[in-house]
């Protein structure tokens, strides 16, 4: 506390200035991996940390993901209870960034190789000609599926949507498990079918909402055909418990998902031998083919009051060597092009597949508006699948709540 007070910092958190620059206070981290899975990997990663700075003590919070996003903002806004470094979704951070909410790294210790860093990956950190956070991890999604059911069923994986439905047929004729789990209460999910028609959300050059034309209505009509037909099976709530119990269990052949639910996946019974988890493309649409990309930054509180510790944490976690660590762990894909080669990453299969599939990733524009495009979209997306509402009702409603949402786009 002496050194922390001795550094201006308020006791509890030295602003990490101590005597020969040696760092110093605590550093707050709020993490939101998932729980049982990624969380273990992060939190001892984390509190590595104090081996290389003695005098910092990391405090390790696991935030959900569901609840971060609102828990930092109230607590950024009010002024207290904010952490020094969150783990911030791709989508929020030029939200915080365009609220002040976030210290600007650049000409800071938090920035290190910049040069290292996959483009698509550091885009979303740019705001405002500035930079905001530092890219920890990108992802897209692909088709995961039991190989074992696949063999029982004589079938392929599906390319495309129509050989998912003849697929799934043969797989209930076979073996009567579903084909596929589809999530229905994340609009996530949603998207490669989207993209799949030719659609998107919005088209951010021409700032116009696009989620309610032809190509929308078609993706909507799309994966409620998906569910009618009983190629697939949803439900409105608990989305990420349903789909990997189903999938961990043996009861549906195939649900789409990213790295995040790798490690949680090679949990379940059927994949104790991990060989019979297989990855695919998402299957492509009646004109194209294309999954979303999604990730994690590292951000750092512009009230921290222990900024230079809070930007070494914020390097150290970004770090080659941590990146490493955590794509042989758990299967994640690094934001730094230098550590694809690594050895424990060059041969990790999920890493392999998944890293063509983050190069050709449909990106969202980072306005601050896009993480706000999700919560009307699945409102109808729920809908339409579980029957509640049609498909042009359903991309309409959401077409009129983003026009409110987006001031003076078409
Ligand atoms: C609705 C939400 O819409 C958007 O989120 C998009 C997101 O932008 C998309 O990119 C995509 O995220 C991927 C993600 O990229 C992918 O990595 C993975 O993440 C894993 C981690 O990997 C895993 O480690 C662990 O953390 O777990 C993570 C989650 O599994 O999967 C994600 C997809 O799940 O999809 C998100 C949509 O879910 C908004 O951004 C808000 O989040 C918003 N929620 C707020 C909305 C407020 C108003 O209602 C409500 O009041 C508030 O309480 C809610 O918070």
């Amino acid at each position: 506390a002496l050194a922390a007070t001795a550094c201006g910092g308020d006791g509890e958190s030295g602003n990490g200035g101590g005597k020969n620059g040696e760092l110093s206070g605590t550093v707050t981290w709020w993490d939101t991996s998932t729980v049982g899975s990624e969380d273990k990997v992060f939190k001892k990663l984390a509190e590595g940390f104090t081996a290389l700075h003695p005098k910092v003590k990391v405090n390790y919070v696991n935030v959900p993901f569901g609840d971060a996003q609102n828990k930092f903002k109230n607590a950024a806004q009010s002024g207290s209870g904010a952490p020094d470094v969150i783990r911030s979704e791709v989508a929020w951070t030029p939200e915080f960034a365009d609220l002040g909410y976030l210290a600007p790294l650049d000409g800071t210790a938090a920035l290190k190789d910049e040069k290292d860093f996959l483009p698509q990956a550091a885009a979303s950190t740019k705001y405002d000609d500035k930079t905001y956070a530092v890219p920890q991890v990108i992802d897209s999604m692909g088709i995961f599926y039991n190989k074992k059911i696949f063999k029982e069923a004589g079938v392929q994986v599906p390319g495309t949507v129509a050989e998912l439905k003849t697929v799934s047929k043969k797989i209930k004729d076979k073996t009567g498990k579903t084909g596929m789990y589809l999530r229905g209460d994340d609009a996530y999910w949603f998207l490669s079918f989207l993209y799949g028609e030719g659609g998107n959300l919005v088209d951010a050059t021409s700032r116009t909402v696009t989620v309610d034309n032809a190509a929308g209505a078609k993706a909507m009509t799309v994966v409620k055909d998906l569910v009618d037909s009983g190629a697939a099976k949803t439900d409105a709530t608990d989305g990420w418990e349903n789909m990997q119990a189903s999938f961990k269990d043996g009861e549906v052949a195939m649900i789409i998902n990213g790295p995040w639910a790798v490690s949680d996946t090679y949990g379940g019974v059927q994949f104790k031998d991990k060989a019979n988890l297989g990855i695919a493309p998402v299957p492509a649409g009646s004109v194209a083919q294309g999954a979303p990309q999604g990730g994690h930054n590292l951000a750092v509180y512009a009230g921290s009051k222990n900024l230079d510790a809070s930007y070494a944490f914020t390097e150290y976690m970004t770090s080659a060597a941590s990146q490493a660590e955590v794509a042989e762990q758990l299967s994640l894909l690094p934001t730094r092009t230098s550590v694809y080669d690594k050895p424990g990453v060059a041969d990790n299969e999920i890493v392999g597949f998944f890293k063509p599939v983050v190069d050709k990733a449909i990106e969202r524009p980072w306005i601050p508006e896009t993480g706000s495009l999700f919560a009307p979209l699945v409102t109808e997306y729920t809908k339409v699948l579980t029957g509640q509402t049609t498909p042009d009702k359903g991309v309409g409603a959401t077409g009129d709540a983003y026009r409110k949402l987006l001031k003076g786009w078409k």
